[in-house]
This record gives structure tokens, C-alpha cells and sequence, in this order.
């Protein structure tokens, strides 16, 4: 049991879980993209563990990016996504590969369709490593997921509670 600010965590998804999803996504995306030098967008804060994870096994050439994004204020959704740091690249007629964390709400994935259209992007997928699919009502396809979740919230493994957890090498779900 761990404690980040005023809430208790358990452990929920070892190493060895989150390594084999990791190395299922890779395993699909190297095959999906051999040849085709796509854009690596990792969305942060959440994900730099996750992109790092998933870019390293990549055996073919890929650009890499990031935006960053915000909506989360304790353990809820504001529903209110800002682009705190925005697309510096030119996007137009890529092929681009979001990298997740986790997808929830689904909110941070409409904002960033909004973006990546706008971009003139050819196209783009979504690749998560954690989906709840309780939470997520939106149109937008989740192509790559390392593991589906039910919904709870979760830290560890770049996912932070009002920013602390995010160094965890485990997740940890909140204690009931
Ligand atoms: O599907 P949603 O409900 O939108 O949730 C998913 C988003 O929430 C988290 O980001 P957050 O807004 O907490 O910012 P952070 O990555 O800096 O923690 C996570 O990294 C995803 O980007
Ligand atoms: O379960 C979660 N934990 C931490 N951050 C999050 N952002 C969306 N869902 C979550």
C-alpha cells in the first residue's frame, strides 16, 4: 500500500503485465508501420513512460513528437482540455501515431482529433496503454490497447495523482 497526498493506493498491474502490453503494441506497430515513417505524437504528461517504452522497440524510421495536455484536477476529468503545449511540426499528409497512457473520458482524444484534422494529418491512430472502456463514449477509435481496465483510478507508470506517482514502475489503484 502506498499514500500520494491524502489517498491510499494499492498495487493493481505489475512490471510484467504493463511489459507484455507494452511489447504487444510494438509488435503490432512495427508491423503496421514498416516503411511508412510515421510521427510519434506522445501526449504528456501522462505518457512519457509509455512513448519511451513503445518508440525504443520501433525497428523501422519514425519521427517523434509531443503535445501536451491537461484536463485533470485530483481524481476527475474537468472536461475541460487545454493544449498547454501545442503541435510544433508540420503535420500535413503524415501518417501519426498517438501515444496514451490512458484513455478515459475520451475528452483528451476529441480535442486532439480537433488538432490533428485541422493539421491536414493522412491519417492517424490511436495506440493507449490502458483503456477504460466503462468511461470512454466517444466515436473515436482506439486501435492499439495494451490492457482494458475497469474504472478506477489509477497512478504509476506516468499517470499521476495531482502530480505525484508518475515515477511508480507498478500502477496502483485507489483503495476501496
Ligand atoms: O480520456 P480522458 O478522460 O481525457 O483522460 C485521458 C488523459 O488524462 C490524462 O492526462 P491529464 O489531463 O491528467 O494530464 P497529464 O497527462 O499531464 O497527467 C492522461 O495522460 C490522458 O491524456
Ligand atoms: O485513472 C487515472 N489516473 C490518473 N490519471 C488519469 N487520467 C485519466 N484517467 C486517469
Amino acid at each position: 500500500m502506498i499514500k500520494l497526498h491524502d489517498l491510499e493506493f494499492e498495487p493493481y498491474i505489475s512490471e510484467k503485465e504493463i511489459n507484455q502490453a507494452i511489447e504487444e503494441i510494438s509488435g503490432k506497430l512495427n508491423e503496421d508501420y514498416k516503411g511508412k515513417m510515421p510521427v510519434f505524437i506522445g501526449v504528456l504528461n501522462g505518457s512519457f513512460m509509455v512513448a519511451s517504452e513503445i518508440i525504443k522497440r520501433f525497428d523501422h524510421d519514425c519521427e517523434v513528437s509531443f503535445v501536451k495536455m491537461g484536463s485533470y484536477v485530483g481524481t476527475q476529468s474537468t472536461g475541460n482540455v487545454k493544449t498547454l503545449v501545442g503541435l510544433n511540426q508540420n503535420l500535413k499528409g503524415r501518417q501519426v501515431v498517438l501515444l496514451e497512457d490512458i484513455v478515459d473520458t475520451g475528452n483528451t482524444l476529441v480535442e486532439l482529433d480537433k488538432i490533428l484534422t485541422e493539421a491536414g494529418v493522412e491519417d492517424y491512430k490511436v495506440a493507449t496503454l490502458f483503456l477504460k472502456p466503462e468511461a470512454y463514449k466517444k466515436n473515436i477509435p482506439v486501435k492499439y490497447v495494451g490492457l482494458e481496465i475497469p474504472n478506477k483510478f489509477i497512478v504509476g507508470f506516468g499517470l499521476d495523482y495531482d502530480g505525484l506517482g508518475r515515477n511508480l514502475t507498478q500502477v496502483y489503484k485507489r483503495k476501496e
